[in-house]
Parts: C-alpha cells; sequence; structure tokens
C-alpha cells in the first residue's frame, strides 16, 4: 500500500488521484539547490486544506462553521462534512499524557510478538526491537530462518567470521511500516487470518476506541475492539487510496487515531472520480468513519516533517520530559496512525 516520494505515477486519471499526486512530496529539480545538495521541497498550495482544529477555535468563539461543516451533536466537538455523511473529525480528542502513552506503545509493545510487523515476511517474529535499537544492538542471521540480537561488537565478530548477513535495530525500528493488534490482518490476502496467534487490544486503548465511536454507533450498540493496524510514516511515505472492506459490519466505525507528525488525509466519495476533501491530521485527532463513509477512499498523500509543519513541539517537549530524548527524536520524523476496528 505505500508508495516511495520517487515512484512516477502512471497517469493523473482520476480526480482521487490528481489530487494525491497535487500534495505528495516532491523535490525542486533546480540545479541551484542539487548542487548544494540540499533538496529543497517543492511548494504546494495548501490554501483548500481544512484544518478543523483551526474550524473548532473559530466555532468557539463565533458559532459560525465555515460551508458544508457542521457539528455532529449541539455542544459537540465532532465535525462532520455535509456531503459525506458517516465521517466524524474529532480535533484534539487525546490529550498530550495519551499522546505519548500511545507513541510509546506504537514503538515498544505493538511490534511485539505475537502482533506481526512488516519485518516478519524476512527476519520472522522480532522480539524486543526498540530495547534493542535503544542498546545499539544488531540483529545477525544465525541459519537460514534464524536471526537473534547481538551487541554490537558481538555481532561485528560474527558477521565477520561466518560472512552472514546483519542489520541494526535502529534501522529496523526506523523501518518499521507497520504492526498489527487483536486479530492478525494478513496484507498478502487483504482479510483477518483468525488462525494466528494473537493478544487481545489492550483494554485501555479498547476503552479509549470505545469512547470515541459512541457518537457514530448505531444507537444502543457498543464498540467492540477487535483488530488494529499500526501505521508507521517516516518522510516520503504515503499510503494510496483504498477502501477498508475486510469487515463484516460496515455500520460499525473505524476508529482512526493520529500521532506525531502532520500528515495531509484525503477523503474521497465512493467513486474515485469524486474529488476529495483534503485536511490536516495532527497528533491527537481522532477519525471515525462509519456506514456510508465506509465507501469512500481515503489516503494519505504527505505527512510534514519540518519544524515548521510538523506540529510537535508540545509533543516533543512532552516526550523528552517523560522518557528523555529516545522517542523523542523518534517522533520527530514521524507519523503513526493507529486504526481500530469490530472486525465481526
Ligand atoms: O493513516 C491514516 O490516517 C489512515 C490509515 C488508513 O486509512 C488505514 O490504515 O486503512
Ligand atoms: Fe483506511
Amino acid at each position: 500500500m505505500y508508495e516511495s516520494a520517487n515512484v512516477s505515477d502512471d497517469a493523473d486519471r482520476t480526480a482521487f488521484r490528481r489530487a494525491e499526486k497535487n500534495y505528495k512530496l516532491y523535490y525542486e529539480q533546480d540545479s541551484k539547490f542539487s548542487r548544494k545538495k540540499k533538496k529543497l521541497p517543492k511548494p504546494v498550495d495548501l490554501s483548500s486544506v481544512l484544518d478543523f482544529n483551526s474550524i473548532s477555535q473559530d466555532f468557539n468563539r463565533t458559532g459560525v462553521l465555515p460551508d458544508g461543516i457542521r457539528v455532529a451533536e449541539a455542544d459537540s466537538q465532532v465535525f462532520c462534512i455535509e456531503n459525506r455523511p458517516g465521517f466524524y473529525f474529532i480535533p484534539n480528542a487525546l490529550s498530550l499524557e495519551e499522546q505519548c502513552k500511545w507513541i510509546k506503545e506504537s514503538l515498544t509493545s505493538f511490534p511485539q510478538p505475537p502482533n506481526r510487523t512488516n519485518h516478519n515476511a524476512i527476519y520472522g517474529p522480532v522480539a524486543d526491537l526498540y530495547e534493542s535499537a535503544k542498546a545499539n544492538k544488531v540483529l545477525v542471521q544465525e541459519d537460514t530462518n534464524i536471526w537473534k540480537f547481538f551487541d554490537g561488537e558481538e555481532a561485528t565478530a560474527k558477521v565477520k567470521q561466518r560472512s552472514c548477513k546483519s542489520v541494526s535495530a535502529s534501522v529496523l525500528l526506523r523501518k518499521l511500516r507497520w504492526s498489527t493488534l487483536g486479530l492478525q490482518f494478513d496484507w498478502s490476502k487483504r482479510n483477518y487470518d483468525v488462525s494466528l496467534p494473537h493478544n487481545n487490544i489492550p483494554d485501555a486503548l479498547c476503552q479509549l476506541a470505545k469512547t470515541h465511536a459512541a457518537i457514530a454507533m448505531p444507537s444502543g450498540e457498543e464498540f467492540r475492539p477487535e483488530g488494529a493496524i499500526v501505521n508507521y510514516f517516516g518522510l516520503g511515505d504515503t499510503l494510496g487510496g483504498h477502501l477498508d472492506d475486510m469487515e463484516a459490519d460496515w455500520s460499525k466505525p473505524i476508529v482512526s487515531m493520529s500521532l506525531g507528525c502532520k500528515a495531509i488525509f484525503l477523503l474521497g466519495g465512493k467513486s474515485k472520480e469524486d474529488p476529495p476533501h483534503a485536511m490536516y491530521l495532527r497528533s491527537g485527532d481522532v477519525v471515525l468513519m462509519a456506514g456510508e463513509a465506509r465507501e469512500c477512499f481515503h489516503g494519505v498523500p504527505r505527512i510534514f516533517i519540518d519544524e515548521e509543519n510538523a506540529d510537535i513541539g508540545a509533543l516533543e517537549s512532552e516526550l523528552s520530559h517523560e522518557n528523555g530524548d529516545f522517542i523523542a527524536e523518534y517522533i520527530k520524523t514521524l507519523r503513526i496512525n493507529i486504526n481500530i476496528r469490530q472486525v465481526f
């Protein structure tokens, strides 16, 4: 599902594709810059990107909303888009403490087996990735399908002695692209594989998802979090336009939490020909997609990691205050999305 920033697009065939291309990160070709080896991002017209953070601030001050936007219920801080029923935007839904907690869990416990990650396909289950990265360990191939972490010197000796393959834990942590919680999603079959061993989604995350899902739930029903996909976005990573259609009951929302660097989210219609709404997703925002919105194409064409646009100043200082600099350094160039689903 991910694309690198440099893959050339086949064609601008649909309105969704054109919007993706419009917001995607491209670099200036100018030789003046390339000689200096400093690649500059091409400027992008962001004037039509919806900013629910300022929409909510203006609304609280003046009681006025932009055309096409309304609140889900009187006095609520949950916003809807009139021509996208079933879509809900909750700006600033998570406190700084909650953001820090889920960023930390996303790097430490969520990638732990039996949860699967993108690294499984190459290395098998990788335990203690975060602790190993912090301790500067290196993953060394011991046998065909057996990889183990070693301290730097020991790893160097092994690699020299047996010329086996190796990769540092910090590189692997940087290259983490997804992990799955609860029922394990099988990306190759694009379906849930209930036969795979799994843990339940942590209680505190279930509770959070239930609380935020409530406004989008059919009346009298409670959301049941059964599976979650955690996406990790580095600079230039994008999530192409897609539908999440592997869950049985589309009347139940997908609860999608944003953490870390700011992104642009595209919410299209049921056809890729429908022009999408572009909106910012910041750390702490929660989005719900239920009912008709489950049939709408959506994706993430851009994340911002520059100081001016990433919007993570407060988060960074809270993180370094709580956990030292290790995670605070990671989040400077990272966006995490946790999307929680009721599967059955
Ligand atoms: O990263 C996001 O905000 C959206 C993620 C998403 O749509 C998905 O994982 O299906
Ligand atoms: Fe999705």
